[in-house]
């Protein structure tokens, strides 16, 4: 060994030795700038989670679209047995006055009111306008707003007539579009509120024989996500409901004309009861949940296609973050069988066809 060599590796033990002192100041800049840094994330992650104060439906005012028949009734129903004042909107006047008889029969105070207005709520802004604003005048601010007018018609793409798809737009998407910029910016004045647009399983996962409903239902999420990003700082809470089939005057329609593979696909969600539908919407809009899903098959399609939208609680946020993957393997199987079913429908066809052809 040289004595230069020496030298040198008696420095680098010094430093290993001694100099560790010199590093401690920057090790601890470092741990607490870690520390920071951590907090902030944190804190970001946690913050869209807290959820907000649940809305008193006692004296409140409801605003119900289609609350004269099926889903929209029996929210409304559930509101009134709650103390609030509604409102109920549609166009057919007299199915108007019968449902606000049946509500009447739940009521807890005699204060409750019930109002109805008829109108349709797809063709004018200004006439939907003036309807929300003879409601306030009457029964004062609007404090929830429920999305319930719809229809749904499906069928095969190629066989349905045109000026359909057009139509489930303006129903589905504009009238929900049109009575919510009527109650907004007073609720943004009063920085309270409830927005429920009531979408479908439908406007989660596109289905044979929906391509002119489901786009209409996919359509109310996308307003959704991007008006509870607006309006959340006021105070305003935004829901989504996803109900499977419920038995309802809206579906016995429906059903006159649906295709045999929509039925069969459907029959994996079940058939509920608006009751049961109606009640967990409202506790998820009192709670101001961005999301209300009725089932089993309603839970798992609302953790799988939660995508990029709000979360209203942590045990939610969670639960979509552990069970993703699981969920995504199970629909791989439902898909599969999906796709078995509209074979099979296509073969039967087929085959009926070719018989009929030969007995001619
Ligand atoms: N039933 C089901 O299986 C499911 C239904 N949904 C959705 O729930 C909502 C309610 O469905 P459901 O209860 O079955 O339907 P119903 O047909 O039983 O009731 C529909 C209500 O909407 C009103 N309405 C329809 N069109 C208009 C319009 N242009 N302007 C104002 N009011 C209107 C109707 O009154 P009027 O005709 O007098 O105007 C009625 O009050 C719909 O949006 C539907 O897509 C979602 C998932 C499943
Ligand atoms: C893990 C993944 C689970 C996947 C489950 C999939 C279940 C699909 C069933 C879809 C049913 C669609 C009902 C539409 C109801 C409707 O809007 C009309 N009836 C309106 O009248």
């Amino acid at each position: 060994m040289s004595s230069e060599e020496g030298l040198s590796s008696t420095i680098t033990d010094w430093l290993l030795i001694n100099s560790w002192w010199l590093l401690l100041p920057f090790v601890m800049l470092i741990v607490v700038a870690a520390f920071i840094v951590a907090f902030v994330l944190l804190l970001y992650m946690i913050s869209p989670l807290i959820s907000p104060k649940p809305l008193k439906l006692n004296g409140a005012h409801v605003v119900v679209t289609g609350g004269s028949s099926g889903i929209g009734k029996s929210i409304a129903i559930e509101c009134y047995r709650q103390g609030a004042f509604i409102t109920l909107v549609a166009r057919d006047e007299a199915k108007l006055l019968q449902a606000k008889k049946e509500l009447e029969k739940f009521a807890i105070n005699d204060k409750q009111v019930v109002l109805c207005i008829s109108v349709d709520v797809s063709s004018e802004y200004s006439q939907v306008e003036s309807v929300i604003k003879q409601a306030q005048e009457k029964l004062g601010p609007v404090d929830m707003l429920v999305n319930c007018a719809g229809i749904s018609i499906s069928g095969k793409f190629d066989e349905m007539e045109v000026d359909r798809f057009k139509k489930l737009m303006e129903v589905n998407y504009l009238g929900s579009v049109y009575p919510t910029r009527a109650v907004i910016t007073t609720m943004k004045e009063r920085r309270r509120g409830r927005i429920m647009f009531v979408s479908s399983q439908a406007g989660q996962i596109g289905l044979f024989g929906y391509t002119a409903y489901s786009p209409s239902k996919f359509a109310l999420r996308g307003l959704a996500e991007s008006l509870q990003m607006e309006i959340k700082p006021y105070n305003i809470y935004v829901t989504v409901a996803y109900p499977p089939d419920t038995d309802t005057p809206g579906l016995a329609e429906e059903n006159k004309s649906k295709p045999l593979e929509t039925k069969l696909i459907s029959e994996t969600s079940g058939v509920c009861q608006p009751d049961q539908v109606a009640k967990i919407i409202v506790r998820d809009a009192v709670q101001g949940n961005f999301n209300s899903s009725v089932g089993p098959d309603g839970y798992m399609l609302s953790a799988l296609t939660c995508g990029m939208s709000p979360v209203t609680s942590i045990t939610e946020g969670l639960q979509q973050i552990v069970t993703m993957g699981l969920f995504r393997t199970i629909a791989l199987f439902y898909l599969g069988s999906f796709d078995s079913i509209v074979r099979r429908c296509m073969i039967q066809r087929e085959q009926a066809k070719a018989a009929e052809d030969k007995t001619e």
